[in-house]
Order: C-alpha cells, then sequence, then structure tokens
C-alpha cells in the first residue's frame, strides 16, 4: 500500500507534485492546521503529515496518529511539534534548516530600513494626501553598528549583507567560535557589550529557555539610548510589555516585530505604538523560499518513508539514502540481538553496552544503538521503537554505552550487546552473512551459529551425555517439529546451550518437562 501524506498548512503546491510524482497519496487540506478538531479526527489514516507554523502538533493528535511515522516542518522552527511527544511516539520529525534563510534575513534587513526611514508611517502618511515632508526624518545606515543576537545561518546572513551595507557587526552567541566570527567579519561580544553599544539590535536565536525575554526590561535598560530592535525570530525573545514602556520613554526608539508572543497576534502590547512597525510572521513568505521548503520537505518525507532515509530530523540521526539499504541488515541485527536479550532479562536492566568491530564500526552505530535499545525494551513496552527508544531507556534511568573497534576479528563486522542487571551480565554477539541475514554466533561466550526465527527455544544445560536426545524426543513426543538445531559448548563438561528453532508456540507443558531434564539450568520459548 502506498504511504498516505496530509499536508494541513499552506505549503506551495510544489510539496503535492513531489509525492505524487514519487508514488504517495497526497491530501492537500491548507486550512486544517487551524481546526485542530478536525486534524485528530483523521490523523489517524496518515503516515506523513507536513506542516508550516499553523498546525500545532501537539501529544492529542499524536495520540489519534496510530500509522505516522513523520512530521515534516517546511521551515526552521519546530516549535509548534511536541518533541518529546512525537519522539516517544516514535514518529520522525523533519525540518528544512536553510531553504527561507536567505528570505528571513532580507525580512529583517528590510524591517531594519523601514525602521530607519519609517517607511510604513511615511507611506500611511502619503496616501492619505497629508505630505508631511518634515515628519519623517530618518537615520543613516552606514557606519552604524548592528548588534545581532544569535549568529547561526540567519544572524550570518543578516551579518553579510549589513557588512554590505557598511554597518560594523558585533554579536552575543555564547556558540560562535572567535575564528568564525573573524570569517563571517563580525565582532563576537558578551551580552551586556552588544547592549551597550548597538544602534540596533536585531534577534535570531530560537526560542529556548535561555533566550525567552533575553530583552527583558533590565536588558532594555543597559541598551544604548535611542536603540531600534527588531525581531524576525520567534515571539518571547523580547519582553514586549517591558518594550512598549521603553518605547514610550524613548529609550528605545523604535522596533519592528514579525513574531510575537502569542500567535496568531490579534492584540498585543506593541500595538499602535508609532513607532511600531508588524508584519504577520511574513520572514519566509517569499515565493522563492516557499518553494525552497516544500520541495525539500517533500523530499526528504517521501526519502523516508519510501527507503528509510533520514535528513534534518530534530530527533534521529540522518541516515543517506546510500547508506539504508548498508544498514538495514544491521539494524535488524542489532534490534534482534535486543530482543533475544530482552526476552532473557526479567529484572532491572541497569546498563547495556554495545561493541560494534570491523566494518560495521564505519555505519551510522547511533541508529544500531537505539534499533538495539527498543529490541530489548519492546518485550516490556510493545510500542517502543527506533525513534522512541532511546528517551525511553534515559526515562528508566538505563545507561546505553557504544564503543567501536575498526580492527575486524572473526566476522568482518560483529556486534555485541551486553546487558548488565542488579544479578548478572549477559552477552550476545552477531552478524550479517553475505546472504544479508543476521545471525547469531555467541552467546555468553560461547560459540554457536543461528539464525533468528520466528520461534525458537533456548536452552541452557550442563554438557552431559543424554540431553540432546532425551529434549528432541520430547519435542517430537509433543508434536514440535524442530527446523535448525545449533549447539555450543565452553568445554567439554562445562556449560552448553542449545538454540532450537521449531515450527510453531512451544506448549507451556512441554517447556515445563524441558526444564524438568536434569542437566537443564533454563528453558526460555523466544518469538522474533
Ligand atoms: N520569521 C520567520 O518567518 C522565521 C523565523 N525563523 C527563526 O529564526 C531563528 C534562527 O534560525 P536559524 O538562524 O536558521 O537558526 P540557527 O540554529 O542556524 O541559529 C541560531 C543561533 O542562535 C544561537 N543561540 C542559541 N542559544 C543562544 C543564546 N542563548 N544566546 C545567543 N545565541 C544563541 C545558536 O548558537 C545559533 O548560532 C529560529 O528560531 C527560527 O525559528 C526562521 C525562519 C523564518
Ligand atoms: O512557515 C512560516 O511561514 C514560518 C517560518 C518560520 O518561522 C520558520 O521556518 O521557523
Amino acid at each position: 500500500m502506498a504511504p498516505r501524506v496530509l499536508i494541513s498548512d499552506a505549503l506551495s503546491p510544489a510539496a503535492v507534485q513531489i509525492f505524487r510524482d514519487r508514488g504517495i497519496e497526497v491530501d492537500f487540506q491548507p486550512a486544517l492546521g487551524k481546526d485542530k478538531d478536525k486534524l485528530a479526527e483523521i490523523i489517524g489514516n496518515y503516515d506523513g503529515l507536513a506542516i508550516r507554523s499553523a498546525t500545532k502538533v501537539t501529544p492529542k493528535i499524536l495520540e489519534n496518529a496510530k500509522r505516522l511515522k513523520v512530521v515534516g516542518r517546511a521551515g526552521i522552527g519546530v516549535d509548534n511539534v511536541d518533541i518529546p511527544a512525537a519522539t516517544a511516539k516514535g514518529v520522525i520529525v523533519m525540518n528544512t534548516p536553510f531553504g527561507n534563510s536567505i528570505t528571513t534575513a532580507e525580512h529583517a534587513i528590510a524591517m531594519m530600513f523601514a525602521l530607519a526611514r519609517e517607511i510604513p508611517a511615511a507611506d500611511a502618511s502619503t496616501q492619505a494626501g497629508k505630505w508631511e515632508k518634515n515628519r519623517f526624518m530618518g537615520v543613516e545606515l552606514t557606519a552604524k553598528t548592528l548588534g545581532i543576537i544569535g549568529c547561526g545561518n540567519i544572524g550570518s546572513i543578516v551579518a553579510d549583507r549589513a557588512i554590505g551595507l557598511k554597518m560594523k557587526v558585533i554579536a552575543f552567541d555564547p556558540f560562535l567560535s572567535i575564528e568564525r566570527a573573524r570569517d563571517i567579519g563580525v565582532e563576537k561580544v558578551e551580552l551586556d557589550e552588544l547592549l551597550a553599544r548597538a544602534d540596533i539590535i536585531t534577534l535570531h536565536t530560537p526560542l529556548t529557555d535561555k533566550t525567552r525575554n533575553v530583552l527583558s526590561a533590565e536588558a532594555l535598560a543597559r541598551t544604548k539610548k535611542g536603540v531600534r530592535i527588531i525581531n524576525c525570530a520567534r515571539g518571547g525573545l523580547v519582553d514586549e510589555a517591558a518594550l512598549a514602556a521603553a518605547l514610550d520613554s524613548g529609550q528605545v526608539a523604535g522596533a519592528a516585530f514579525d513574531v510575537f508572543s502569542t500567535e496568531p497576534a490579534t492584540e498585543n502590547p506593541l500595538f499602535g505604538h508609532p513607532n511600531v512597525i508588524c508584519t504577520p510572521h511574513l520572514g519566509a513568505s517569499t515565493t522563492e523560499a516557499q518553494e525552497n521548503v516544500a520541495l525539500q520537505v517533500a523530499e526528504q518525507m517521501s526519502d523516508y518513508l519510501l527507503r528509510g532515509a533520514i535528513s534534518n530530523a530534530v530527533n534521529f540521526p540522518s541516515i543517506t539514502a546510500e547508506e539504508a539499504p548498508r544498514l538495514k541488515p544491521f539494524i535488524e541485527l542489532a534490534e534482534k540481538l535486543g530482543s533475544f536479550a530482552g526476552q532473557l532479562t526479567d529484572t532491572d536492566i541497569k546498563t547495556v553496552r554495545i561493541t560494534y568491530q570491523g566494518a560495521v564500526a564505519e555505519l551510522k552505530i547511533k541508529a544500531l544503538t537505539s534499533a538495539a535499545v527498543a529490541g530489548l525494551l519492546r518485550p516490556a513496552l510493545a510500542d517502543v521503537n527506533v525513534v522512541s527508544a532511546p528517551s525511553v531507556a534515559k526515562e528508566r534511568g538505563i545507561v546505553v554505552e557504544e564503543t567501536t573497534r575498526e580492527v575486524a576479528g572473526d566476522y568482518e563486522s560483529l556486534v555485541t550487546l551486553t546487558v548488565v542487571s542488579d544479578k548478572l551480565e549477559r552477552s550476545i554477539s552477531g552478524t550479517v552473512f553475505a546472504d544479508g541475514r543476521p545471525r547469531i554466533v555467541d552467546i555468553k561466550g560461547i560459540k554457536v551459529d543461528a539464525e533468528f526465527a520466528a520461534s525458537m527455544l533456548y536452552v541452557t544445560n550442563e554438557d552431559r551425555p543424554g540431553f540432546v536426545g532425551r529434549f528432541a524426543s520430547l519435542l517430537g513426543d509433543a508434536g514440535i517439529n524442530i527446523a535448525t538445531f545449533a549447539l555450543g559448548r565452553d568445554r567439554q563438561g562445562g556449560d552448553a546451550i542449545a538454540l532450537v528453532e521449531v515450527d510453531g508456540v512451544v506448549p507451556a507443558e512441554l517447556l515445563a518437562k524441558v526444564q524438568a531434564i536434569p542437566s537443564v539450568k533454563q528453558a526460555k520459548p523466544l518469538v522474533f
């Protein structure tokens, strides 16, 4: 069945075409994002959801999204998606981190000019027939200092354009290296210095606990008198009420805002102030940017739904379309090793250690580790998956450690999963043979060679004569056919294991009889 995608915001129709060309069924309902009840009602029919900013992907929507695999944000900010809730449900969330950066930077520059020359007010006055030539006296931008808070993709494009306008650019961004600052021609400063020196401040950070109200009443009081402030990033970065007061007092000469603490913004402390310019979150609204992000999100979502390739996911490592087929058998191996250990472990798991040896060490091991942890947890938590597994493990206090060793041993690739609980430490190793099928090659240091089969019986016993005969005849008497039989032991007369593939489910009475064989220590049915 072809995957189905819902577009619930006003994306460029270019996205619809991409989905159709790739053989994905698509429903384009650009106004649906505003109707959360209707969205909750129909989301269960879709594998993918493509959005801009109007759709809020809440826990309630996700609760109903039974087959949803991916949310694609045609844009940068994913603050309208509950990422922890999506991750917990195993839904990949991807964005398009560069497609609208130039356009948004241009909007900030446009806002800067509009503020410097009071263009909106002058326009309104002129068109009202007033010809108030003496009312509007602007400021020149050349040689002024622009303070950028958040100098990432958009901030650095703004810096580039401002340098072209012969402005001096200073930036506050704790993650901006001195080298990068030098390369892009900005002076890296601390926030206090930026506040004290900037003639114009423009914000380009995401909204986080650290950036919320970065321009608070107290910060605004430390700005240069007559500063102008631009926010084309996220509402909530500036304390709007404090800014309105600073505009009233003349501490701030003007403000240009594209984003507001509540959106859609129908009322706001800044509205109606003579030195304020507002736009309705138009930063990304150009034909070019919308086409870029729509095409990109549709390509990314199609690649994931059809080929398992992941790019620009905010809650999972990237996997290219080339890597996906190489990774697939190892994801299966890791998940099954995890499942093997999970089915055998009844006690609280403290630590999971996964070692990747040989060629597999060069693959995206983060994805493999997530798969192993998902397999490990699934016997206890049915709906954990590769995306949600790391956060579920963290929630349960399970430490996940991964190690890579490039040197190959007996196998070209070897994955070893060790589970540590209060009572025991258990290791199991596997590999993928040339046929692409995962194999178990070592259990607790005992060499075996077995495939993972739908129904298996795992037995540990003392290595004594007679076990195999009794065991096989018990299965035969119960009418259980043995498909494959793998044996291993650490030494003659030592610990031995049997891993048997059987047709059908192992009945409880048979299990009890196997457990009653004197040399048997443990017998456990396993399903894969
Ligand atoms: N108005 C609009 O329509 C649009 C708004 N945006 C918003 O613009 C913002 C920036 O986007 P990008 O530049 O693409 O993101 P980015 O991730 O490339 O850059 C953000 C920068 O903020 C910095 N930063 C993080 N915490 C900080 C802190 N506490 N103090 C100072 N700097 C900090 C980061 O180090 C990074 O360099 C995002 O929030 C995004 O949602 C993006 C596109 C359109
Ligand atoms: O889609 C939009 O218009 C908003 C863009 C935006 O805010 C973003 O990409 O972060």
